[in-house]
This record gives C-alpha cells, structure tokens and sequence, in this order.
C-alpha cells in the first residue's frame, strides 16, 4: 500500500493499495482529522498536521512505518526494529560505588550520606564496594569526583553537598561551580558522576530534602548511580 499525505489540514492523499498480485485500486481522499484503520483492526485516531508515509518493501508486501505527526510532534511507531535500552536497579552484584560527600552543612549532607549508604544497602551493594570520600565544600566535589571516576575503580560516583543561600552571591559562585564540577567530572572520566548536591534558598528547604516531607535526595541519587552503572556495565560497553 502506497500512502502519502503533504500539508495536512486541508491536503488531499492519494490511497494506493498494491496486493501481492500487484493489483491496485486507489482512492483520494481530503486529509482531515480522521481514524485510521487496518486490517489489524486498530485505529490510529490522530489530527495530523503534517504527512504519514508508508512504505512497501520490494516485492509489495505489507510492511510499514507509520510516522503520525501531530500538534508538531512527531511519533514514530516501527514494527520490532526499535531497541530500548535500560538500566537495573536489581542487578548491582559486583558493582563498585564511591560518594564524595561535602563537610560544609554537614547537619544536612551526613543524613544525606545515610540515605545513600541506605538505599545502596537496600540493593545489595556490599559495603566493601563502597568507597566514601570527604571534602571541606560542595566547591571541592567535582576534582575529588573526576579523580575517582578516572581512578576506573568504580562503576558510578555520587557527589553529595548542600548549597545554602546566605546574604551573598557566593551561592551562585558555589553552587554553580559543584554542578559544573560533577558534570565535567562525567564527561572527562567516562564515568557516571550523580549530582546529589542540594541547592536551596534556606535551611528548611535542605532539612526538606534530607530525610523531611521531601525525601532523601541522597537516597535518590544512589538509585540513579546504580541504574546508570547498570546501563553502561550491561549495555554500552
Ligand atoms: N557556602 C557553602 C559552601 N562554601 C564553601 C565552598 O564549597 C568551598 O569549600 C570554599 O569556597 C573553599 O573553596 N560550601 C557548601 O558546600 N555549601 C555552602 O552553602
Ligand atoms: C552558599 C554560600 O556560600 C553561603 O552559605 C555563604 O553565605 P554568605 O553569602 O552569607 O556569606
């Protein structure tokens, strides 16, 4: 089948159906918003903007990749040529984590470290795989982080500080820092270094997110450091 459609709103199509005796009827239609059913009697409901097309293969069997375009999106739905690739959380066995955790608020960046060490336990991370390094600042994080992943000792790096606005503008100077720092730290090591660094207007915000009515920012960047050493142990070496 043959189908192409241009400029939607108000665009006419023309409808080519080629069986396998390469007999074919063709219709025209106006493209409006409109159903699309199959033989596999589903219907694709969709108010297209733009174009679908279809494609046969050499000797015209039926075979598609519909590509709806709409509100200015695309989506492409394939039959099974997509591959998705995903991290685990349950598969941690061998894995080798360490966290560099920043001393300055330490009333907030120890619970932080506990949430980690927690949830790393919770996912049957040995405590011999885990390594925890401590620097004065959140500042501090990132050259410490980018040592350890370069060090190829572990499999992620969590990097744990809290940045509290004062009556400066030396948070932004820190807090902007530590997040360059960590993401430079990935980059140059090849080794996933989680930001788990609080940046907040007040204390209360932080004492929120470390262990309050927020959660446990510090448990939650230990689950994404073993989602993401899962993803590059298991699928992107
Ligand atoms: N004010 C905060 C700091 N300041 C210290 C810096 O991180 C750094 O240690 C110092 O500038 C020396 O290089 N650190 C935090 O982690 N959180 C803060 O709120
Ligand atoms: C984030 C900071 O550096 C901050 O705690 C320093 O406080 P201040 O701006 O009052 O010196």
């Amino acid at each position: 089948m043959a189908f192409s459609a241009t400029n939607a709103a108000a665009a006419t199509y023309s409808l080519k159906f080629v069986d396998n005796n390469s007999h074919f009827s063709s219709q025209t239609k106006s493209l409006r918003p409109f159903s699309l059913t199959f033989g596999t009697k589903q219907s694709y409901p969709s108010s297209l903007s733009s174009s679908i097309q279809f494609q046969t293969t050499k000797n015209n069997d039926f075979d598609f990749g519909l590509t709806i375009s709409r509100n200015g999106r695309s989506d492409f739905a394939s039959t099974e040529a997509v591959r998705v690739l995903t991290g685990s959380v349950t598969s941690t066995h061998g894995f080798r984590f360490a966290l560099v955790v920043a001393r300055f608020n330490e009333i907030i960046t120890r619970p932080l470290l506990e949430g980690a060490l927690d949830t790393f336990k919770k996912y049957s991370v040995q405590d011999e795989d885990i390594d925890v390094v401590w620097v004065p600042g959140s500042f501090e994080i990132g050259i410490i982080a980018e040592k350890l992943g370069m060090s190829g000792k572990y499999n992620a790096v969590v990097c744990i500080g809290a940045v509290i606005r004062g009556e400066t503008t030396h948070y932004d100077s820190v807090a902007n820092s530590a997040a360059t720092g960590v993401l430079n730290a990935s980059l140059k090591s090849g080794v996933p270094c989680v930001f788990g660094v609080l940046t907040t207007e007040n204390m209360e915000q932080a004492m929120d997110r470390a262990g309050g009515k927020a959660g446990n920012k510090g448990s939650e960047a230990a689950l994404t450091a073993i989602e993401m050493a899962s993803l590059c142990e298991h699928h992107l070496k």
